[in-house]
């Protein structure tokens, strides 16, 4: 078993904003030449991100994209539209270019780096991946507990580890992606846990399912939770019994990047699951998050709630990877020229409101 030592940075409180520079940015804010609040969300990300930065002149440019990804052993009780094989499918296609996140951290000019926590098939001949081996997926939640101790401890830390990277890199932002087939299903037995919600109002079609598969999908969900429920006292637990080496290195990768200061842009459904969790375990890790879009995935909707969360966008996307995260930094992107960038009344000459 993992020494109980293993989880004690999870205690260590997050980074504080700096409220100081949020009124200070606030102020900035109100003399750009534009009516006041007229760049709607757009202000209060730069405000945001000033905080956060400690800086009145917040930037985005340096963006690290991490994607986590592992495979489920409640893949084997059909809860997903697609073989399990794909994970280590895609992670190929990860490390040759062609997914959708490669695209779009291309367009970004965003470092991409690619973590296999474990799969069921070896995608070890592959160099530019940072390989864990934690198992061959996890053991079937439906059965066991997904994870042991040192499982979940060796996750959480291999996301610290991106983060720590990215600090060292001076990236000024962090995405943190996934995949993994079945995915949804941990996510959504996880999110049931932390929420105390049916699982019939959080499951949806993940990477699609009809509805005949949602409703099986669903009872799965319901029997592994009639399994675990009793036994879990805290999110860690909920984590390591229904959760996923991918989730658990998101988890820990929100944890490290709140502790340390760095802003983290969060994802879709899945993601949204690991940030919750994340604030679960390490309270005020939220203030670090900003929330990228909407998932077309039903359960995103609580989870969002349940973190006070509305994200910037709603494209009805429900790919994963990070994809969601990395469409909305042009926007964080565009925020923080506007409020670095535009000219005041003062300084362009231009009249305030009447009063
Ligand atoms: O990010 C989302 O909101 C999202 C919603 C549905 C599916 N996904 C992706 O689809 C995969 C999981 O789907 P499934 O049906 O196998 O559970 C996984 O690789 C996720 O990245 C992602
Ligand atoms: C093809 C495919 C690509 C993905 N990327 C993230 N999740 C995914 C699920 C599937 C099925």
């Amino acid at each position: 078993m993992a020494s109980h030592t293993s989880f004690d940075w999870l205690k260590i409180s997050p980074a504080m904003p700096n409220e100081q520079i949020r009124h200070a940015a606030l102020q900035h804010q109100a003399q750009l030449t534009k009516p006041p609040g007229a760049l709607g969300r757009l202000e209060e990300i730069a405000v945001q991100l000033a905080a956060l930065q400690h800086t009145l002149h917040p930037s985005v440019d340096h963006v690290q994209i991490s994607i986590f990804a592992a495979d489920h052993g409640v893949a084997t009780e059909n809860i997903s539209a697609f073989p399990q094989a794909v994970t280590t499918e895609m992670i190929r296609n990860f490390t040759a270019g062609g997914a959708a996140i490669n695209v779009l951290a291309r367009t970004l000019s965003a470092q991409l780096e690619v973590i296999n926590l474990g799969t069921v098939h070896s995608t070890d001949t592959l160099t530019n991946v940072r390989h864990y081996h934690l198992g061959a997926g996890t053991a079937n939640f439906m059965h066991t507990a997904a994870m042991n101790e040192n499982q979940l401890a060796a996750a959480l830390n291999a996301g610290s580890t991106s983060v720590e990277q990215a600090r060292a890199n001076n990236q000024q932002l962090l995405i943190a992606g996934e995949m993994g087939i079945g995915n949804t299903t941990s996510a959504t037995a996880l999110a049931c846990l932390l929420l105390n919600l049916p699982p019939a109002q959080v499951a949806g079609a993940g990477s699609g399912l009809d509805s005949k598969g949602i409703a099986h999908k669903i009872n799965v969900i319901e029997r592994a939770l009639t399994l675990h429920r009793s036994h879990t006292h805290s999110s860690l637990e909920a984590l390591r019994r229904v959760g996923g080496f991918e989730i658990a290195a998101l988890t820990g990768a929100y944890i490290r990047g709140a502790q340390l200061g760095l802003p983290l842009l969060i994802d879709g459904f899945i993601s949204t699951v690991a940030a919750l969790t994340a604030e679960q375990i390490c309270m005020d890790s939220r203030n670090w998050f900003i929330y990228a879009h909407q998932s077309a995935e039903p359960g995103h909707a609580h989870v969002l709630k349940a973190l006070d969360a509305i994200p910037l966008l709603d494209l009805s996307m429900r790919l994963g990877e990070g994809s969601g995260a990395a469409v909305a930094v042009n926007l964080l992107r565009m925020a923080c020229r506007l409020h670095n960038e535009m000219a005041t009344f003062s300084t362009a000459h231009v009249s305030t409101r009447k009063q």
